[in-house]
Parts: structure tokens; sequence; C-alpha cells
């Protein structure tokens, strides 16, 4: 699966849920590119998270762009949109055109190198509605993406190609947990945003 546009994939869970991976849908210089720009474009702040009560901030970053300032919660702490920049919009349209779906809003995370990583979560906050459809685009390093079954704890994994998309969608995120596990393979950066539609967040 390396083949830029085609319209084709296939679902990679075996059941509860919906996870195609499009491959890469861009060439790798292209890719570049967008890294490039997105890093130093991007309003990147470390992330803050609550969890069992205690107060993290990531060595992640991450940001939020969207069609308005929303106000938005997840992880237990609440963050503001940034109106999307040129090169966001780009991307959205070139996601939109993919998958089909429209969407009004993209969480980007920027992970300096493979000592960061994302531990086990779905994204099912209420303001994503259910059975919501997250696209996710990769740029720059390619990384490992796990997906483990809430109940039985089935693992799915696959490699994330620089230019790549992944779309989740159905009950995956009712079903299914995912992560980015941390990796001592890995020492550049990466950049994946996950498209989003939100459906009441306030607008501020
Ligand atoms: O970096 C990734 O591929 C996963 C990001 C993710 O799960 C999220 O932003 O909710
Ligand atoms: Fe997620």
């Amino acid at each position: 699966m390396d083949l830029f546009n085609t319209e084709t994939s296939t679902n990679l869970l075996p059941f509860d849920g919906e996870v195609n991976y499009y491959g890469r849908m861009m060439p790798p210089v292209e890719a570049n590119h967008y890294l490039q720009v997105l890093l130093d474009t991007i309003a990147w702040k470390n992330d803050e998270a609550v969890i069992f009560g205690k107060h993290i901030i990531t060595k992640r970053k991450a940001a939020w762009y969207g069609d308005a300032v929303y106000a938005y919660t997840y992880s237990n702490t609440t963050k503001q949109s940034m109106l999307w920049t040129k090169e966001l919009l780009e991307l959205k349209a070139m996601v939109e055109k993919l998958t089909g779906t429209t969407f009004n809003s993209c969480l980007l995370n920027l992970y300096h190198n493979g000592d960061e990583g994302m531990g086990w979560h779905s994204d099912d906050e209420s303001s994503l509605g259910r059975n919501t459809v997250i696209a996710s685009l990769s740029l720059g390093a390619e990384r490992k993406f796990m997906l483990k079954h809430k109940v039985n704890k089935r693992l799915v994994s696959i490699m994330l190609a620089n230019g790549s998309l992944l779309v989740m969608q159905g009950s995956t995120q009712t079903n299914w947990l995912h992560a980015l596990p941390k990796t001592k393979k890995v020492n550049t950066s990466r950049v994946n945003l996950t498209f989003r539609t939100i459906v009441d967040a306030p607008v501020i």
C-alpha cells in the first residue's frame, strides 16, 4: 500500500470498528516540504493533561486549529483553537477529497524523536459525537501506530509512512484504544495531523 491517491483501502480491524490505511497520499518530497513549513509556522505548545488528578505537561508539542475559535476539552483540560493557516487548508482539502468527508478542526502533534509518543486512549470526547470520522495524516519520521481492543485486548499495529493517511471511523473509538509507542529506533521529528469534526464546541 504505497500508492499516491489510491481510493481503495481495507479495514485493518478484525471487528468492532473501521480503520483504513490509505498509504502515502503525496510523494515524500512534498511531505517533507509540508513538515518543514508546519514546524516553522504552527504555534506549537507543550500539551497539558490532567491524569488521575495530576497536572502533566508533555514533552510532545501540540496545537489545535479550526474553522472558528472553539473551546475544546480533552485530557481534562480545555484548549482554544486557532484559525486555519494556508498550508493546513491545503492539507485539509487533500484529505477531504480522498475521504469524501469534511472536517472543521485539526489537532496537530509534534513528536521530536522516538522518546516522545502518545499513550493508550480513544478519541471519544462527547464533542466529537458518536461514530465520528478521524483522518490522521503523518509527516516525517515513520512511526508504529497500535490499536488495542478494550475487552479482548486484541492488538493491531501498522507503520505510518511519511505523507500517509489513516482513517478511523464507525465504532472504533467506542471499542478500541490507540497509541503511538515510544521507540529507541527513531531520532527525527514526526508531525501528525488528526482532522476531526466537533459538533458542539462553543465558539469564543
Ligand atoms: O500521532 C498519532 O499518530 C496519533 C495521534 C492521536 O492519537 C491523537 O491525536 O489523538
Ligand atoms: Fe487519538
